[in-house]
């Protein structure tokens, strides 16, 4: 039985812990899970859809691209020669089951339901190598890595520590993701962990602010850029992370504390969400985008 406390499966002997994670399996080829992808290490991608596959090594490639552009700047052909042995790198499947049967590490990235997530644990648990660590990378729901979206950008990754994590699962776990490049801080499996339960009420509030009609969300946007500094305005945020993913986060806390005043359910986001208007990823949230 997979235990939800935090990470499904522990791993048993200290030795263990020394051995390199050589296999990563990424399931969910989204918005995180095609940025996890690219930690550099033997990956596959898994997804239901083909087309998001699909989608998913072509925006590898670009972000990929990108980083060839800056690194390789004097010499094109090395840039050229870096991207195609990192994307030979990432291989992809649309069977979850058979992605992991010879893995190391499992990261979870599929959509923000307990149910939905539930139930492929409970599938890839059974076909898993024992010493395989399952890991979610859920903004909210139960422990395991938690990176941030951009995930070649974004330097945080948070590893969340439960009652259930073992000495050599939280080691490796913060082991790995040093060797990905990230700066790793723990934290114990409670709702948002650190940043989302800091960042969520935050994103919450310029909503209901704009949903009050207070200020124009463009105006809640600039004061947050200009007058505290932050990169994007927080209905930027919102439409950048996906309406639907800030709405799965909130209706999960709302459904554990009901009483609690920031985690009440938001009509104008319940709204947007039930129109497929679901940020950057759909072409229109707060705002409008070009379609990708
Ligand atoms: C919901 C959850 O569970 C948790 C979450 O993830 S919450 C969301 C957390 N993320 C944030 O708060 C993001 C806040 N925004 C930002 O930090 C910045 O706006 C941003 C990094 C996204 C874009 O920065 P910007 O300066 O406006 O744009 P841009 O100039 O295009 O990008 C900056 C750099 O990042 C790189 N970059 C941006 N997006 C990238 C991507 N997807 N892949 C690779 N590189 C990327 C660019 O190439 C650029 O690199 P250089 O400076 O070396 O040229
Ligand atoms: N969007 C964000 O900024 C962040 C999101 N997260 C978390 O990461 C997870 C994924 O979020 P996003 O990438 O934004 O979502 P997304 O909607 O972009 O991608 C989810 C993908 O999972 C696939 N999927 C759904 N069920 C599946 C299954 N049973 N097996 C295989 N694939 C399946 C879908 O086809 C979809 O492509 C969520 O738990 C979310 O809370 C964490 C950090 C930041």
């Amino acid at each position: 039985m997979i235990q939800f406390g935090v990470i499904a499966r522990n791993f048993s002997s200290s030795s263990a812990v020394q051995s390199a994670i050589k296999n990563v399996t990424v399931i969910g080829g989204g918005l995180m899970g095609s940025g996890i992808a690219q930690a550099g290490q033997n990956v596959t991608l898994v997804d239901v859809n083909s087309e998001v596959l699909v989608k998913a090594q072509k925006s590898i490639g670009n972000n990929l691209g990108r980083v060839a552009k800056k690194i390789y700047k004097e010499n094109p052909q090395e840039g050229e020669k870096f991207v195609a042995e990192a994307l030979g790198r990432i291989k992809t499947s649309s069977d979850p089951v058979a992605a992991v049967k010879s893995t190391d590490l499992v990261v979870e990235a599929i959509v923000e339901n307990l149910a939905v997530k539930h139930d492929l644990f409970k599938k890839l648990d059974a076909a898993a190598p024992s010493h395989a660590i399952m890991a979610s990378n859920t903004s909210s729901l139960f422990g395991g890595l938690h990176f941030f979206n951009p995930v070649p950008v974004m330097r945080l990754l948070e590893v969340v520590r439960g009652a259930e994590t073992s000495e050599g699962t939280y080691a490796t776990m913060m082991e790995w993701g040093k060797a990905v490049g990230k700066t790793c801080i723990t934290c114990k499996d409670t709702p948002g962990f650190v940043v989302n339960r800091l960042l969520v009420p935050y994103i919450c509030e310029a909503i209901r602010l704009y949903e009050r009609g207070d200020a124009s969300a463009r105006d809640i946007d600039i004061a947050m850029k200009l007058g505290a500094g932050y990169p994007m305005g927080p209905l930027e945020l919102a439409d950048y992370v996906g309406l639907d993913t800030n709405k799965f986060i909130l209706d999960g806390w709302f459904k554990k504390y009901p009483e609690q005043a920031l985690f009440k359910p938001i009509p104008l986001l319940n709204k947007l969400v039930s129109e497929g208007k679901l940020g950057v990823k759909t072409g229109e949230g707060f705002y409008k985008y070009e379609k990708k």
